[in-house]
């Protein structure tokens, strides 16, 4: 059996490496357009499975991690921006104010309806933000594949002065939610 990372994130890669360096990696490919009117706890959840089961039908015989993460303000779900004024507008949302980083987690087992999935919710607060600075992080191009148009780990780290709960979480795995259930299922 093997360990597989359905995801094409770079940065889940390199969280899941924290855990261990033995896993392969596939990119699930899933439509992730949502249906309106999931909480963001029940959205996160469902595209983590919808991803770790597209793996897993290929790879029937391994371990499959998914996970998916959110961003939610105002009753709003925000995902990645369409585009730089989609950006911008999700930047204004957040200046000023806090949010929450919702990341959902599948683990499905090879064993036939064998899943594990969790979901992990951390508040973020940012600073006010001027029209120039969210001009300027715009064009730096980071906010273009990031739930909530903002990367914690990168330039949008000056603009947070607060979170509440796993840093991991907002960047995209949450490590010590994930390694205690791969422990529990005797996979470390
Ligand atoms: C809020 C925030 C999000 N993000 C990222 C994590 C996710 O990669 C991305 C949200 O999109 P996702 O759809 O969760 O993930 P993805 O499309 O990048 O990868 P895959 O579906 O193949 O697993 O936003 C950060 O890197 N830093 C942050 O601070």
């Amino acid at each position: 059996m093997s360990l597989i990372l359905a995801s094409a994130s770079p940065r889940r890669q390199e969280l899941l490496r924290l855990i261990t360096e033995d896993f392969l990696v596939h990119n699930s490919n899933i439509d992730e357009s949502l249906v309106p009117g999931l909480s963001p706890a029940d959205a996160v959840l469902l595209l983590a499975r919808r991803k770790a089961l597209a793996v897993q039908q290929e790879c029937p015989r391994d371990a499959v991690i998914g996970a998916d993460t959110v961003v939610a303000i105002d009753g709003f779900i925000l995902g990645k921006p369409r585009d730089n004024a989609d950006a911008a507008l999700m930047l204004r949302q957040l200046s000023g104010r806090t949010h929450e980083v919702f990341t959902g987690v599948c683990l499905a087992l090879p064993a036939p309806g064998m899943e594990n999935a969790f979901v992990s919710r951390a508040q973020v607060t940012f600073a006010p933000l001027g029209e120039d600075e969210i001009l300027s992080y715009v064009a730096s191009g980071e906010p273009a594949d990031k739930a909530g148009a903002y990367g914690i780990q990168g330039l949008g780290a000056r603009f947070i002065e607060r979170i509440n709960g796993d840093y991991y979480t907002v960047m995209g795995l949450p490590v010590c939610g994930l390694y205690h259930l791969m422990r529990e299922q005797g996979l470390l």
